[in-house]
């Protein structure tokens, strides 16, 4: 696989303050990458760096071979790089229709690719935004990004707040498009678990660095760098 996204010494943070003191990973063409790590130690700001909403202090960060640094968001997003932020930002005073084809761009992911991936908002697709539930909303969200038609997709937190069966059958959307379609993908997540199993590679932040690589497999399966890494311990089975 060759690579698609490239970040390289990356440092970058708001105002004054560098979140990210230096950062090197990549991601594969087709790859699907968990980003994971405490609250506070710099996810967001990872993905906020790479959509270019942050202020960049050095290093270098590229798609597809072409230097994005220095570039404004909405040339980012031209460029390739597709992003569901953490609040979901739906449009509420425009309908589901409305607020797909608001921003979207010519390719393979129209209206019909869409409401195939997810059946719910062609039923919903003259209800306004702000009339929507969370899962509504979020799969607003990724239907949204992927009608930019991008080469790279960021979700950040897309499960939050939902309930467990939104959120498997997000996580099986999510999987579809990366799997089937062959997106590339970055998921920030609270619920390691649940984003192991739908990515191939994790890795662990704290304080904007990188303590812990690992394929997903490997890491699903070694609970003690779960623990010490994310505090997630591991459940008992009951006994008989
Ligand atoms: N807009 C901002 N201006 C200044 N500092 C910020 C801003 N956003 C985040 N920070 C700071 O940057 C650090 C990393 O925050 P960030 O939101 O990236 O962490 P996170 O890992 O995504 O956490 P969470 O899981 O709670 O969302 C924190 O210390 C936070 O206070």
């Amino acid at each position: 696989m060759s690579e698609l996204l490239v970040l390289d010494d990356l440092r970058a943070g708001y105002g004054a303050a560098v979140v990210i003191p230096g950062l090197s990973m990549s991601l594969a063409e087709g790859e699907a990458l968990a980003v994971l790590g405490r609250n506070g130690v710099g996810k967001t700001t990872l993905l906020d760096s790479i959509i270019g909403v942050t202020r960049h202090r050095g290093g270098s960060l590229r798609l597809a071979g072409r230097e994005l640094a220095g570039l404004s968001p909405e040339r980012r997003a031209a460029a390739g790089i597709g992003w569901v932020p953490q609040e979901r930002n739906i449009f509420r005073s425009l309908t589901v229709e409305e607020n797909l084809t608001a921003t979207a761009r010519r390719g393979r992911w129209d209206l019909a690719a869409v409401y195939a991936l997810f059946p719910r908002l062609q039923e919903r697709r003259r209800n306004m935004g702000n009339q929507l539930s969370g899962g509504e909303q979020q799969m607003l969200a990724v239907g949204r990004a992927l009608m930019l038609n991008p080469k790279v997709l960021l979700l950040d937190e897309p499960t939050e707040g939902l309930a467990p069966i939104i959120i498997e059958q997000l996580l099986a959307a999510i999987r579809r498009i990366n799997r089937e379609e062959g997106i590339a993908t970055i998921i920030v997540e609270q619920h390691a678990r649940k984003v192991l199993r739908v990515t191939d590679r994790a890795l662990i932040l704290d304080r904007g660095t990188i303590v812990h690589a690992a394929t997903s497999a490997a890491l699903l399966t070694d609970p003690a760098a779960l623990e010490a890494h994310l505090g997630v311990v591991e459940r008992r089975a009951a006994p008989a």
